[in-house]
């Protein structure tokens, strides 16, 4: 049975900040991926990108993999850049339901701060042209997208209705 809620979309597109809320309301554990590779690897993203792209998503789909098998019930924040490996959506959609948090981004643009994110230290250019590349990769994972527009509360309500009841009622 799917018990895992995964959240998915662009960076800066609310994952961590959703998912943390979605968790507490829920009463289900919470992992944001990103963080989890840096407590396991004993490294910064920004340290394991220095190594290599390549090197960083290796070690992302070992932990996205993992994580999806051996978790239950639990509310999974990914990276950015997940969708790019088709193993980490196909091993997600097997244990949890996946929400893409589609959020524009002249607001994703607005809030972030880009020296925590390598991706983007060269400017928010590099946003826009990660979107195009990305943007079907997406909406193809996904098993409910949610718009990402209005107040944390109304966006929350929002996720809360479209789980199925296995979840919520528990
Ligand atoms: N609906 C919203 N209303 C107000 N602020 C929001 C909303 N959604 C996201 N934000 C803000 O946008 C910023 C980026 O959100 P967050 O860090 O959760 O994104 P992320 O998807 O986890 O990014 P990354 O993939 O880089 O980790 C945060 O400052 C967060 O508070
Ligand atoms: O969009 C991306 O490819 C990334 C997003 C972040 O969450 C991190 O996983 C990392 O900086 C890569
Ligand atoms: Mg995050």
């Amino acid at each position: 049975m799917k018990s895992n809620i995964v959240l998915i979309g662009m960076t800066g597109s609310g994952k961590t900040t959703i998912g943390k809320q979605l968790s507490e309301r829920l009463s289900m554990p919470f992992i944001d991926i990103d963080h989890y590779i840096e407590q396991t690897e004993k490294q910064t993203i920004p340290e394991l990108f220095a190594v290599s792209e390549a090197h960083f998503r290796e070690i992302e789909a070992a932990a996205c993999q993992n994580l999806a098998a051996q978790q239950q019930r639990t509310v999974l924040s990914c990276g950015g850049g997940v969708v790019l490996n088709q193993l980490n959506i196909q091993a997600f959609r097997k244990t949890g339901w996946i929400i893409l948090l589609d959020r524009p981004i002249e607001q994703i643009v607005q809030d972030i701060q880009t020296e925590h994110r390598p991706l983007l230290k060269s400017g928010t250019e590099r946003l826009y042209q990660l979107y195009q590349e990305r943007k079907d990769l997406y909406t193809e994972a996904a098993d409910i997208i949610i718009s990402n527009t209005s107040s944390l509360e109304h966006v929350l309500n929002k996720i809360e209705k479209q789980l199925p009841a296995s979840i919520i009622s528990k």
